[in-house]
């Protein structure tokens, strides 16, 4: 945790405006490694520009690291974690690099280096040679390639870089150096019941201001024996009482978090395990921010690795099953649409099947409303024709299949939500399309009236 703090003799450190309008109007070729405070300046990069300063340095070309939170101008980089290397002259941005792309690090260098000793040699008969960067996306590999095009256009060089800038949440994915690609994960963390009670708007804004999404959240109680098994490893050591203790004091709250790389990200923001330690090493780190007086044991968590993080999150969030159902009427063209939308967000469809509700099923179906005054024309509807009957099984299947139907009224989902499939294709606040249990007992219940009973297994089976 200490890359914190490390200084870097090779780079000058600017984490103020004063000290980055400094250093922007200095002469010569700047080239600054934008970091994240989780990731760390880039070490990979560094070793290039090491090489580079070696081989063409002179006093016309300098380097330095900035952090994305620390400077106005570089706030649009934020949550990045691929290195973005950004390449100044008097105060202008000439090109952006993202990634540890070795051979197009030293050649823009190279190349503007060579433009600086000109604008030496030449003073005010220098005329600039604009060369420009393209970006070529391909969204459906979620690839962006840099691409020196060497055309003599401005307002091109100036797209490309808005378009770097304005996109910065584009999955850019570049080299990397060990030619892995950065990519959306999913982690566990949990915050334990002292910090929950005491700082929970703080802890889960810092969460969201370090580029995290919460996908998922769940407060939960534990009892002994679930705090056991869920730190059975740690059984034996000096600490497991008072962690136990910790985890079923009260409500704790389970969250699953993604982002790029969100399982390493996660961790390196927690720092030690250790309270004492995380203090006095890495005191930025989330364990010593969010340390409670007088408790040792810290008071977040995060998975280790990929495979604990899909191992945690089912453990907290295990899949749910909830039954969908394409109302009557419905065309083969917004079946297949509706199926793909629901595939799309990840769902398994464990059962399917097209049946015509007899008037008592309708009546069953929708027992909750006898009485309403739109109750007859409401079986009347979805007993005049076959429905789509499916199963879609998730972890918070059933929250997240109300979120995808929208609200009751397609007119109150057209201002609040307009993506929603209600939004998009209900006709009237009866004939609404979709239907969605509303929670694990009417799912099961229903799940019970339209497939009988169906054992566990086979839905576990299907979902695979
Ligand atoms: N005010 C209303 N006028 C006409 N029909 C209504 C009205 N309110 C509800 N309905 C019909 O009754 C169904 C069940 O109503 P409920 O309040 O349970 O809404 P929902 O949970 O959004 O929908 P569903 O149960 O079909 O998933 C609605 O989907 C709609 O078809």
């Amino acid at each position: 945790y200490s890359y914190y703090t490390f200084i870097y003799k090779l780079q000058i450190e600017v984490s103020n405006e004063e000290q980055w309008k400094e250093a922007l109007l200095a002469p010569g070729l700047l080239v600054v490694d934008v970091y994240q405070r989780w990731c760390g300046p880039c070490k990979a990069v560094q070793n290039i520009f090491r090489k580079c300063k070696t081989e063409y340095g002179d006093d016309l070309l300098r380097f330095a690291v900035a952090e994305a939170d620390d400077i106005l101008e570089l706030s649009s980089l934020k949550g990045k974690c691929l290195p973005v290397c950004l390449f100044y002259s008097g105060g202008k941005l000439l090109s952006i690099v993202r990634g540890v792309n070795g051979p197009l690090l030293q050649k823009t260098i190279l190349e503007l280096v060579d433009v600086e000793k000109k604008k030496q040699q030449l003073g005010s008969k220098y005329v600039p040679e604009v060369r420009c960067l393209f970006w070529v996306i391909s969204l459906r590999s979620n690839y962006v390639q840099e691409v020196d095009m060497g055309l003599s256009d401005c307002s091109i060089e100036m797209d490309s870089r808005q378009l770097a800038f304005f996109f910065p949440t584009l999955n850019v994915t570049s080299d990397t150096q060990a030619g892995s690609i950065s990519e959306i994960q999913k982690t566990l963390a949990l915050i334990r019941p002292s910090l929950l009670r005491k700082r929970k708007d703080e802890i889960l804004k810092t969460i969201h201001d370090f580029g995290f999404q919460i996908a998922m959240q769940r407060e939960i109680t534990l009892t002994d024996e679930q705090a056991k098994e869920f730190y059975k490893d740690h059984d034996g050591t000096d600490y497991f009482p008072g962690l136990i203790n910790q985890m079923t004091s009260g409500p704790l709250l389970a969250l699953a978090l993604t982002r790029e790389d969100a399982v390493l990200h996660w961790r390196g923001l927690l720092g030690p395990k250790v309270v004492d330690e995380a203090k006095e090493k890495s005191p930025e780190s989330l364990r010593a921010q969010f340390a409670i007086d007088n408790v040792a044991i810290n008071q977040l968590h995060g998975s280790s690795t990929p495979e604990e993080a899909q191992r945690d999150l089912n453990k907290f969030f295990p899949t749910e099953h909830t039954l969908a159902v394409i109302k009557p009427d419905y065309t083969q063209e917004l079946r297949d649409s509706i199926i793909n939308r629901i595939k799309e967000a990840g769902f398994s469809i464990s059962q399917v099947t097209e049946k015509k509700l007899t008037r008592d099923m309708a009546e069953e179906f929708y027992k909750d409303h006898v009485g309403k005054y739109f109750y007859n024309h409401l079986v009347d509807y979805m007993s005049r024709g076959p429905s789509v009957m499916m199963i879609l099984s998730k972890e918070n299947a059933i929250t997240e299949w109300r979120e995808m139907m929208g609200p009751t009224d397609p007119e109150q989902a057209k201002q609040g939500s307009p993506n929603c499939l209600r939004a998009q294709f209900a006709k009237s606040i009866l004939e609404n399309v979709v239907h969605g249990s509303s929670n694990v007992q009417h799912a099961m219940d229903n799940i019970m009236l339209i497939f009988g009973d169906i054992p566990k297994q086979t839905l576990l089976k299907k979902e695979k």
